[in-house]
């Protein structure tokens, strides 16, 4: 069955003092260590994520400090940083005019908050500390993201209260703004903000400063919290990034979303569609770690922050520092509708104009397909720059519908198919496809030339961006040669009794290559100090066992993604199905030896 929530279990790591989980447990922990502080006040610090239901914790916190003798005094971050107008004025080079990008920060915490706003705090806290009665003690609370920044090494107490991505975009749908700012036009701007600025900053200070707090706290269940020290998390971390593993799969909605993974997955039927699966976009997806019946939700990106070299290996780190490089995602179609007609940019282009870290190169697999679905792949050979583009401001200005396929060629899709495309290349998946994208890790850099003049879910036009689509198209990925280049033909790489291994894709100016097992029985490999993405494209189930120590294993259904970790060594995929099955393996491609670490592309 394909897991929604796959757990992750802690196999070798000893934690000091366990996972605990709710608020009683989180006070408790709280208040006995408060009660052990000499001082006549003590400092806790409550830092996190934005996001983070901060109120959940201090509407409970207040009473039960006060039932134990303390006088509660909180301090909130939010008086302290720049007003929103300020923090636009701030950005604005970030934020930029354009509806979809920005340009990545590389600014520190620092910049959300106003000149002097340590030294105010400081002012505040002594203020306090002269005023302390003797009897009473205080419990001095200063919350919100980058409260440890604030007190600048204050604290007595710290807790870093977390939530993944996929919570705080669920929360910027709805009524949550960006960190700092008073107003937001819609969600489009939001999840810009986010990427651009938000992110960047606040998810850097998170992986800075984490080991230094005491309390690492999972708030995505915001009623029952889940804890554990951060030495404790640092140890799962450690122990989970050496094994198979399997994120937590983010599935989204889209306008042209299908139906098929929503059947495969059990997907509640009143969900509209399932466009998206990330199964890992890196930055994007979390992981659920488990001890016995205690569940804890850590990011992906924090996984790789503290245990990279295990989990990709040497030369990758060496290629991409803690960037997790290759990502596998879903785009269901079937009975949905075409993606828009896109291009993707190169390095140089999206580390000038966006700053940001990795060209987005894509491909798609073909996992199931229905009726006469369609793939459009390269540009017709009559295609010119001037006439595409001239049809493209046409639809724009006009709202007509353009014939796209004058310009963009059209395939006809078959499962098992695959699809390469280079940066540049003109490219959409058709309806009625179930593709798995392999891909490098950018995602957000999708130029849309003609999106069908559709509405989105939220009834407004998708962010449209001819010029810089026109920027980026190669004009010479056009005609016969596009077969040729970019939909190979399988090519056998290696056997092992009726088992076999072909290269499905591998290009130069590709990053990842994509290879297709062909499973009857048991195929033996090794990771060679490179990480593994597998899934099981066809077939009931497999399991992967270490060949150092059999008692080591996963195993997981169709359509499960699994990362196979570059310290895992040597390893099995035994069948557990009555058919034969197919995997898809992917990795990093060893032609690729462009380092994006230090270079400017
Ligand atoms: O812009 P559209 O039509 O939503 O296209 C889907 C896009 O989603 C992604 O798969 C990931 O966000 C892109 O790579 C892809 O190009």
């Amino acid at each position: 069955m394909f897991e929604t929530r796959p757990l992750n279990p802690i196999r070798k790591a000893v934690l000091e003092q366990g996972i605990g989980q709710g608020f009683e447990e989180l006070l408790q922990r709280v208040i006995s260590n408060a009660q052990g502080i000499k001082s006549s006040i003590v400092t806790l610090v409550v830092d996190g994520t934005h996001g983070a239901d901060f109120q959940a914790l201090l509407m409970r916190l207040i009473p039960y400090a006060e039932e134990r003798g303390f006088r509660f005094v909180a301090a909130d971050v939010y008086g302290y940083l720049k007003s929103g107008v300020e923090l636009r004025e701030h950005f604005s080079a970030n934020i930029t005019d354009n509806r979809a990008f920005g340009y990545v920060s590389e600014e520190k915490i620092d910049a959300y908050f106003r000149s002097g706003a340590r030294r105010e705090w400081a002012e505040y806290a002594d203020g306090l500390t002269e005023s302390a009665e003797d009897r009473v003690r205080t419990l001095l609370v200063v919350f919100g993201p980058g409260a440890k920044w604030l007190c600048d090494g204050r604290g007595d107490i710290s807790l870093f209260l977390d939530v993944s991505r996929e919570y705080q975009e669920i929360a910027h749908k709805q009524e949550l703004l960006n960190f700092g700012m008073s107003w937001n036009a819609d969600a489009v701007e939001k999840y810009k903000i986010a990427y651009f600025v938000e992110w960047p900053i606040l998810e850097t200070y998170r992986k800075e400063r984490l080991p230094s707090f005491d309390v690492y706290v999972d708030m995505n269940n915001p009623v029952c919290p889940v804890l554990l020290t951060a030495r404790d998390l640092m140890a799962v971390i450690e122990d989970i990034a050496r094994f198979p593993l399997r994120v937590k799969p983010f599935l989204m909605p889209g306008v042209w979303g299908g139906q098929y993974l929503k059947k495969v997955a059990g997907l509640p039927e009143d969900m509209i569609n399932c466009a998206w699966s990330f199964e890992p976009i890196a930055p994007e997806n979390s992981v659920l770690v488990a001890k016995g019946e205690r569940v804890v939700e850590v990011p992906f990106l924090l996984v790789m922050a503290y245990s990279h070299l295990d989990l990709i290996g040497a030369r990758n780190v060496r290629l991409f520092g803690d960037y997790f490089p290759v990502r596998f995602d879903y785009l269901d179609t079937m009975d949905g509708d075409n993606l828009s007609c896109q291009v993707h940019p190169k390095q140089a282009y999206i580390r000038e104009q966006f700053n940001e870290f990795m060209e987005q190169q894509e491909s798609y697999y073909i996992m199931e397909k229905q009726g006469d679905a369609k793939v459009y792949l390269g540009l017709t050979e009559s295609c010119s720059p001037e006439s595409f583009r001239a049809a493209a401001d046409r639809s724009q200005t006009t709202g007509e519908p353009m014939a796209f396929t004058d310009y963009v060629q059209e395939w006809t899709s078959e499962k098992g198919d695959l699809f390469l495309i280079p940066t540049g290349t003109v490219h959409c998946s058709g309806k009625d496809n179930f593709v798995l994208e392999i891909s490098a890790t950018t995602w957000w850099f999708t130029f849309k030339i003609y999106d069908y003049v559709r509405k989105d879910l939220d009834g407004k036009p998708r962010p449209m961006n001819i010029q810089h689509a026109f920027d980026n198209i190669d004009f010479s990925r056009k005609g016969h040669g596009v077969r040729e280049q970019l939909i190979p033909r399988p090519i056998l790489l290696n056997q092992q009794g009726s088992n076999r291994e072909y290269v499905l894709g591998e290009r130069d100016d590709l990053l990842f290559y994509v290879n297709r097992i062909h499973l009857t029985d048991r195929w033996e490999d090794a990771t060679d100090d490179e990480f593994v993405l597998l899934n099981l494209v066809e077939g009931e189930c497999v399991r992967i066992v270490s060949l150092a120590d059999e008692s080591v294993f996963v195993e997981f259904s169709y359509a499960e993604s699994y990362i196979i970790p570059a310290s895992f060594g040597a390893y099995a995929i035994v069948n557990g199905g009555g058919q034969p099955c197919k995997l898809i393996k992917a990795g990093v491609s060893k032609r690729w030896e462009i380092s994006l670490v230090d270079t400017d592309g």
